[in-house]
């Protein structure tokens, strides 16, 4: 059983926050006048216990799984793509690659567990659940070793990157049909309408979004006696949304801040926080992506992005593109003069 998920998460360190607000005051600007940065230098120095945080130290963990849901058409792509891009991931090629590659991020890619399974490779870790979760159409996604095997492979990841002194975790996903898996467990924890946040994903038709919204539709109301966050996330997740869910509730036991990416890491912090209410403190939201249900769930955890660009990718890529703008915010936060070093009158 997955006992640490009740473990306390940390709580932001108020005597950074007030050391950091204050030294805002000092530098030589305008109160307010770098917006959005100032808040998010505060709010890093907080989750960090430091004064003057950082965000060079970043840690990214793409998580693949597949769905048994994509056996219902609601993908544009082939399920033999999940499989594909693991290769893809740790080759280099695909866009996290080249984007943690310019960061200078770690990246750590997890096979959960893919039909079209490309074996050891270097570069992947593999800890295979099963090659796909079940049709949550019909019976529930996963069992609950599944699920505990899921939730763990966050935990261990989070460790991984505690131990190499991450000052960021990033989660991603990959797995064709995911948005439709992550819709309907957004429409459970939200007690919303499929209509309402079924999507194009990786580039449905109007067709292809109807069929989406009838299959979400059965596997509510075949799941529907399913109440707790953690019974909704097995019948109606997945192996990477699981993951991830896992790997925030890690990150915020273990006090590192977390960058959220897109749809499906919005639908896994929503059952993080439903699981563990303390990790929402440690979920800072990395950008909207296009997908249809995302702006529902932002608003649902009281979100407010970084970048809007229309996104729509997944692989922590939103994610590792907000990463310069922390990067900035802290050395904007520790490195501009004050008034008095500068000799700059006050207002
Ligand atoms: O993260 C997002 O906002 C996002 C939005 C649309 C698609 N995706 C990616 O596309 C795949 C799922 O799309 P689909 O159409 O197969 O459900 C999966 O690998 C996701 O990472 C990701
Ligand atoms: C090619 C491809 C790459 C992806 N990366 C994340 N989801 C994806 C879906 C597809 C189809």
């Amino acid at each position: 059983m997955t006992d640490w998920l009740t473990v306390p998460c940390r709580i932001p360190d108020r005597a950074a926050v007030a050391a950091a607000t204050a030294r805002q005051g000092t530098l030589t600007k305008p109160p307010g006048s770098l917006g959005a940065l100032e808040a998010l230098a505060v709010r890093l120095a907080g989750l960090q216990r430091n004064e003057r945080p950082r965000a060079d130290r970043v840690w990214i963990a793409v998580f693949a799984g597949d769905h048994g849901v994509a056996a219902e058409g609601v993908s544009a792509f082939p399920q033999a793509v999940t499989g594909e891009m693991l290769r893809n991931f740790a080759g280099g090629g695909a866009a996290i690659a080249v984007l943690a590659r310019e960061l200078g991020a770690t990246l750590e890619v997890v096979n959960l567990g893919t039909v079209n399974d490309p074996g050891e490779i270097d570069g992947v870790t593999r800890q295979v659940i099963a090659p796909s979760t079940a049709n949550l159409r019909i019976e529930p996604a996963m069992t609950d070793a599944q699920l505990d095997a899921a939730l763990d492979a966050g935990l261990a990841s989070v460790r991984h990157a505690v131990a190499a002194g991450a000052e960021i975790y990033i989660g991603g996903d990959m797995g064709i049909g995911n948005t439709t898996v992550a819709s309907a467990l957004a429409c459970a924890l939200l007690d919303e309408r499929p209509e309402r946040l079924a999507g194009a994903g990786t580039g449905l038709d109007a067709d292809g979004i109807a069929r989406k919204v009838a299959v979400i539709t059965q596997a509510l109301q075949g799941h529907a006696l399913a109440t707790s966050p953690r019974e909704r996330l097995r019948r109606l997740g997945g192996f990477e949304i699981a993951a991830l869910s896992g790997a925030y509730v890690a990150a915020a036991q273990h006090g590192v801040p977390v960058l959220v990416d897109g749809f499906i890491s919005s639908v896994a912090a929503l059952a993080a926080t439903a699981l563990h209410p303390g990790v929402r403190p440690w979920l800072i939201f990395g950008h909207r992506s296009h997908e249809q249900g995302h702006a529902r769930v932002l608003a649902a955890l009281d979100a407010e992005p970084l970048l809007d660009l229309g996104l729509r990718l997944g692989e922590a890529s939103g994610a590792a593109l907000a990463v310069p703008l922390l990067r900035l915010a802290c050395a904007l936060h520790g490195s501009m003069a004050t008034f008095a070093e500068a000799g700059v009158s006050e207002g």
